[in-house]
Order: C-alpha cells, then structure tokens, then sequence
C-alpha cells in the first residue's frame, strides 16, 4: 500500500494547474447513458474514481476512449474521454461496483429514464455517514418510477416511460439534483425542482445536458424547470475546474506561507471559501490566469465557520479549513451541518499536536504555536488531504498511511506540491 512522506516547514511558491472537477465529471460521465450517441468530456481528471466509474459503466454497454493514449501507456492528466452508450447492455448496477463509489448509484436515473428499467445496489453509508437515498428514490417515484428495495437492490420499473412531475426536496441534495435533471430530461412533459442543489458541477451537468438536446431552465437557482424531449445527442463538453481542489491549495498556501497561483481556477465558484482563507490572513486575488494567493509575514487569524450548502461554505473543505484553523493565532468553531459524521480527521490531527475537542457536529479548535509530525492514517479523501496540509506546516516528518482515499480526488498531488517547493514523496510498497 503506497505512503505520502512529508517534511514540513517549507513555503508554497510557484504555480499549480488546477484540475477538471471529479464532482462533475462523475455526473457528466453517467449523463452518457443518456444518449446513443457518442459525449466527449474535455479536461477529465486521472482520479480512481473516474477510472472505477470507467468500469461501471463499461458493464452497462458504455465504450469508451481516452485521446492521445496508447495501450500501456501510462493515463496523462486531465484528458477528453468519448463515451459511446450505444446499448445499454446491462440495466443492473451490482453490489460489488456500487459499493465501490458511492455516486455510480446515480447510474439509476438515466438507466430509468432510457430503458424504462434499472436495478441498482443500495450504496450503503462511508466513513462521513450514512447517506441515505431516499429522496433519490423518491424523485424517481415523482416521475412515474414503481420503486421497491429488493435484497439490498433499489428496482426502479417505468414500462411506458417516465412522466414529468413537480419534486420538492425537503433538504438540498446534490446527488438528488443531478438524477432528478437527468430523468427530467428524458420524461414526458413539464418537471419542476424545488429546493434544488446549486453547486456549480450541477450547472456544469445541465450545460452539458442542454448541449445534447435537453431544455433546462434555472440551473444554479433553487427552482429549475425541464421541459422533456423524446432523445439526447452526443455533445462536447470541457469539465469545470475542481473548486475543492482550488479551496485544498489555496488553504495549503494559507498554512505555510508563500504565494502560488492556482492557474485556470474560478474565483465565482467557491466565494464563501475566498472569504474565510481571507479572514485567516491570506491575500486571495483573481487573476486572468486563475488565482493568485499570499500569506506573508502574518499569522493565521482564528475564523469560525459553519458549512451549508452552495454558496456557503462547503462541506468537501471543511477538514481543511480545520487543519489551517489548528495553527491559527486563537480558537475557532467549526459546525459541520451537511455529514453527521465528517470529523474523523480530528483524532489524526491530534497525533501532530492539534487541540481539537468535539461537541456535537461542532469542533472547537485551539490552535497551537507548532504541530510535529507523526505517522498518521487517511480516513476519508477529504479528511487525507487535510493532514497533508498539517503536515507541510509540521516540524519534522509525517507518513501519510493509506493514501488510496487520496487517489480518489487529487490528482498528482505530490507533483502540484513538490513542484512549489514542498518536500513530499509517494512511497510504494508492492502491497
Ligand atoms: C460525487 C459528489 O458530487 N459528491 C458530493 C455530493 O455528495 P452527495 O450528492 O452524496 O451529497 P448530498 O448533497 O446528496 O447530501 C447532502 C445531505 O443530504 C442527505 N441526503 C441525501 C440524499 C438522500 O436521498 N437523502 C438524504 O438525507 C445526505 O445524507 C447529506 O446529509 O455532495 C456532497 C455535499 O456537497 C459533497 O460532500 C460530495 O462531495
Ligand atoms: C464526499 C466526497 O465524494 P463522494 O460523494 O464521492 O463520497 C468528496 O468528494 O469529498
């Protein structure tokens, strides 16, 4: 199982090219099964999770091709991928492919929608909680879907098709928001979203969508209308820059010191972000290359912060935000509001010397003069990559244990940071 090694102390300076969004190419690549014809994606990151979702759908008929690659070759970074769903070969999403990403579950909807029929295994909870599908299920059932649970399957049957509907969600679901948009897409007649997510990868989904045909009015808003048309075309679409990977360095910046620019970042997407890495001391500035952030001289400012969904803080940062916090010149409350469960980074951070203590869904964070290294255990991707940035402020040296969380979400990490002047290596062992 491959180590990260880091030796802290060292500032971040130079550039870092930010990644295509695994948060939308996920959705974007399921949108695939949409459509006979062939979905080229631009700017698809090289993440496992992408590589898995690959195989997913390649059991439903999806073939695919990754430019410029020949066989053995290793995969480059953020590619075009061509999705050709030319028949679904496989209506049934089994247990041991769901249970291996979460958001293949999604396969649902478009499956649903096309072929009149999906069977897709229950996902199940993850380390940041319990994640129910309910309201997937439920929008589905909204549009005309006879919905059971059969031995830990959910079987969706639509036999004449799926029929528009109004579905109101009573909590913002992403994943409910992307199915929904998909299903709409492809039903008779007129869907109203209420209370739908308005995260920028679902708006990088709908453009997508839009461009193969689909009529999508107010993505980004909480009320989105679809008109349903009879069948989707192939498309070309560039996937979004990855906000969260934007916030992840940008916090990393904040925590050393230095000055990067994160080259193709977009400021509008994670505003709420910019705000509080501000407050905490570091200088954030758009640029037309991307983002340029500085911490010089000043320490780090406690900030207390609450996660919501878009526009507020995300979720999907917050264990970095707490790495930062737990350097900072004072104590900070951080409230996670989305996962009953995401600070299992807590007791990891403890090991490098973080005062962290737990009540409820709220963390309060003391901060200290210095963290120390420590061998230390990744639990979740987002919780991984919140001790890497610990560790590239900590004295002395960190070993970063199951890094597979890692490979999930980031894409050469170990490049990006080392080639800004942090001293970080992978270690492999054969197992
Ligand atoms: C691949 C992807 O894009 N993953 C993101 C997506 O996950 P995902 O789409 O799974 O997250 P949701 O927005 O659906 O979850 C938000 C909240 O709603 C709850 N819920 C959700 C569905 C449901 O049927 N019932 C229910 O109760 C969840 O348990 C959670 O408490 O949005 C999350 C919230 O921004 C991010 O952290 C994840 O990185
Ligand atoms: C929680 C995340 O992803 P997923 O929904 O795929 O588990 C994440 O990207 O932080």
């Amino acid at each position: 199982m491959d180590r990260i090694r880091i030796v802290g102390g060292q500032p971040l300076n130079g550039v870092i090219r930010i990644s295509g969004a695994k948060n939308a190419a996920l959705p974007l690549m399921i949108a695939s099964l949409l459509t006979a014809e062939t979905l080229t994606l631009e700017n698809v990151p090289n993440l496992a999770d992408v590589n898995m979702l690959l195989r997913i759908l390649g059991h439903h008929g999806v073939d695919h091709s990754v430019d410029g690659r020949r066989a053995g070759a290793p995969a480059r970074a953020s590619r075009p991928i061509h999705l050709t769903a030319k028949t679904i070969v496989d209506t049934t999403a089994p247990y041991e492919l769901v249970s291996k990403m979460r958001a293949s579950f999604w396969v649902l909807a478009p499956l649903l929608a096309r072929m009149g029929e999906a069977k897709v295994s229950l996902p199940g909870g993850c380390a940041i909680g319990t994640r129910p599908v309910d309201l997937l299920i439920m929008a589905m059932e909204k549009l005309g879907a006879r919905v059971e649970i059969e031995a830990g399957y959910v079987h969706a049957v639509a036999n004449k098709g799926l029929i528009g509907a109004t579905i109101e969600f009573p909590k913002v679901t992403v994943g409910g928001t992307h199915t929904a948009l998909m299903a709409a897409s492809l039903a008779k007649g007129h869907s109203v979203l209420v209370n739908a997510a308005r995260e920028p990868e679902i708006v990088d989904l709908a453009d997508c969508l839009i461009k193969m045909g689909a009529k999508i009015k107010g993505a980004g808003q909480s009320i989105i209308e679809i008109e349903g048309v009879g069948s989707l075309s192939g498309t070309v679409h560039k996937v979004l820059p990855d906000r969260i990977e934007t916030g992840t360095y940008a916090i990393a910046v904040a925590m050393t010191g230095g000055d990067v620019l994160l080259e193709g970042a977009a400021a509008g997407h994670l505003q709420s972000a910019i705000d509080v890495i501000e407050q905490a001391g570091a200088k954030v500035s758009s640029t037309n290359e991307g983002l340029r952030v500085q911490r010089n001289g000043a320490g780090i400012s406690p900030v207390d912060v609450t996660t919501a969904p878009f526009p507020g803080f995300p979720t999907d940062l917050q264990a970095q935000f707490m790495a930062l916090m737990t350097k900072a010149k004072g104590s900070s409350r951080i409230t996670e509001t989305i996962f009953e469960n995401r600070f299992m980074h807590v007791q990891e951070l403890a090991r490098l010397g973080a005062h962290i203590r737990l009540d409820g869904d709220m963390a309060l964070v003391e901060g200290v003069e210095e963290l120390q290294g420590a061998p230390v255990m990744a639990t979740d991707l987002r919780a991984s990559v919140s001790l890497v940035i610990a560790a590239l402020a900590a004295q002395g040296e960190t070993m970063v244990n199951r890094v597979y969380h890692l490979d999930r979400g980031f894409e050469h990490l170990e490049d990006k940071l080392n080639g800004c002047g942090a001293i970080i290596e992978r270690l492999s062992s054969p197992n």
